[in-house]
């Protein structure tokens, strides 16, 4: 039912139209069979145009099968877009933390695996219900032609269903298993791509990671996937052996017992071998529903898109400015499955103004990305709260609004292959000039409409790109996550004396988290901190902020 429900959102009226058209053609095809049925029993009410009504049931059933098939394309692939767009859309508005918790992996898994076995159950799904519309207005007509043999036959049909059913829920089970299976492989696959180099490199790790990791992950989603497809093939064959099984009591065992008359048993033969081809049709594809099902029960575990949580439609301009920023007792814990102690960062009290370079330096692991995570609102504090200009920050559009004061370059920081939108609003000159302050005007040319002429550079000039791209969002409030550690000693001056400086002359605040201490004297203030916490110098306190 949320297979039908789903398609009917996407498109609700090209499915009715799917289904009409289907059913147009189902109808026809019964005419043509009641017209055959009346040639040879010689039932024809007398002057019925039969060859005229032969070749128009013909043509009818041809044209709206067309009909159906064609719609259905643009039903199946319209539905897939827009559950695809949605997605990630949905994805946007879901906060990081439960995105980082979820995992690369799975996210790949549901937008790649997901939605194709969705676009595959959507495809047949129409068919399956024009089937069963078809065979319901068949058991009418065979309960028209004779009360008795059509109690035998539901008899039969219940046994019939009840047998198939159990195998393919057990099917289904299996197909559960080898989708969680899937997520494992996903993440191996993962690894395998993007430690192709030390796979490389090491044959003892390559092998250990091909035997132990991927391919057991590979094998039992084989396994369970061969297992549940052999199930829905044995069950569907079972389920057209009955229907066989059927034909041959009428035939050749019912007449024993009672005499049947020939009109009835030809007219019961004839609707059911018309029958064949949409039992064939349901039976055959009952497996994508199936998958369908488990795709569905998978994205589902995405939470729904709330619209007070965090909006990912166009919001109103930019904040330019603020005069204090607070941060007053916030906290945040990682808590992570087999491990005793979970990571707390804070209480954090930290108050930032414009115009402030600010260093944030502490040992690995001592919290100083996740700071700059809760600080940009990238993260939600789970106690305390973030005070802009005095005003807590609170609702999912008040975050989304804060979150645009802040230019940021993480240390995972992504690279886009455009500027995406900045060129238009931006002059050429403006990014003419970032790119030769940056010395990367040899390097990289960026067209009219803001592409960028390659991303396949240094890792120091991929950073210094991502620079650029935050320079051009001339946001009020810069974070750099461990920039200058890639950058040569010239350059790595060249940032701290002279670009980060020039931010402050702006009135921009600037936290920088770093490890280079003989720079620490170019900041105004320093905020260290160990395990998850201000120590001194200590830039504020509850008590007395900053
Ligand atoms: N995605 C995550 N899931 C669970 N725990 C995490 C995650 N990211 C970080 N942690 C934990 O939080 C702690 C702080 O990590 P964080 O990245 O903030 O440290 P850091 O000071 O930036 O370290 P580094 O200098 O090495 O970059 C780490 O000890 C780590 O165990």
């Amino acid at each position: 039912m949320k297979l039908l429900a789903l398609l009917m959102r996407e498109s609700r009226v090209a499915v009715l139209l799917v289904v009409f058209f289907g059913l147009v053609s189902g109808a026809a095809s019964g005419a043509l069979l009641w017209l055959i049925n009346g040639v040879l029993t010689h039932s024809t009410p007398p002057g019925f145009p039969v060859v005229p009504g032969f070749v128009a049931c013909g043509l009818v059933a041809l044209l709206a099968r067309i009909a159906s098939q064609f719609l259905l394309g643009r039903v199946q692939f319209g539905a897939v877009f827009a559950l695809r767009a949605r997605l990630c859309r949905q994805l946007l508005g879901i906060p990081l933390r439960h995105l980082e918790e979820m995992g690369t992996h799975r996210l790949t898994a549901m937008l790649v695996d997901d939605i194709r076995a969705l676009s595959d159950c959507l495809g047949v799904l129409p068919f399956i219900l024009v089937s069963l519309a078809i065979g319901a207005g068949c058991l009418v007509v065979l309960a028209g032609l004779s009360w008795p043999l059509f109690l035998v036959m539901s008899g039969f049909l219940a046994f019939g269903v009840l047998s198939y059913w159990l195998p393919s829920a057990w099917a289904r089970k299996l197909l559960f298993h080898a989708r969680d299976r899937q997520d494992s492989l996903f993440k191996h696959l993962r690894g395998l791509i993007e430690g192709i180099k030390e796979l490389k490199l090491h044959p003892g790790r390559r092998e250990a990671f091909l035997t132990e990791c991927l391919e057991p992950s590979a094998r039992d989603v084989k396994r369970l996937s061969t297992r549940s497809h052999q199930l829905y093939s044995a069950s569907g064959s079972w389920g057209l052996f009955l229907y066989f099984a059927f034909i041959g009591l009428l035939l050749f065992v019912l007449p024993r017992f009672q005499e049947l008359d020939s009109r009835v048993l030809v007219g019961y033969v004839l609707t059911i071998l018309y029958l064949q081809e949409p039992l064939n049709l349901v039976l055959s594809n009952l497996r994508f529903l199936g998958q369908g099902n488990v795709a569905l029960r998978k994205l589902q575990l995405l939470p729904e898109l709330d619209p007070g949580a965090e909006p990912t439609a166009p919001l109103e301009p930019e904040p330019r400015g603020f005069t204090r920023l607070e941060l007053v007792g916030v906290t945040h814990t990682y808590y992570r499955e087999q491990e005793d102690t979970p990571f707390t960062l804070g209480p954090i009290h930290l108050t930032l103004r414009p115009g402030e370079l600010v260093f944030l330096v502490g040992g690995n692991g001592s919290g100083k990305t996740t700071l700059a995570k809760l600080l940009t609102g990238l993260y939600l504090p789970e106690d305390g709260e973030i005070l802009l200009d005095g005003v807590p920050v609170v609702t999912g559009a008040q975050r989304a609004r804060y979150r645009q004061l802040f230019s940021t370059v993480f240390s995972d920081f992504y690279l886009f292959e455009s500027l995406l939108g900045l060129a238009r609003t931006r002059s050429r000159e403006q990014v003419q000039g970032y790119l030769s302050r940056l010395q990367l005007d040899h390097k990289v040319r960026i067209s009219e409409d803001g592409v960028l002429s390659t991303t396949a550079l240094s890792q120091g000039q991929r950073k210094r790109l991502a620079l650029l791209v935050a320079y051009l969002e001339d946001r009020p409030v810069y974070v750099f996550d461990e920039w200058a550690a890639d950058q040569d000693p010239t350059f790595r001056n060249i940032f701290y004396r002279e670009l980060l400086p020039d931010l402050k002359r702006k009135g921009k605040a600037v936290l920088v988290i770093t490890h280079d201490d003989r720079y620490f004297p170019v900041a105004d203030r320093l905020l260290h901190l160990m395990s998850g916490r201000l120590v001194q110098p200590v830039e504020s306190s509850a008590s007395a902020p900053a």
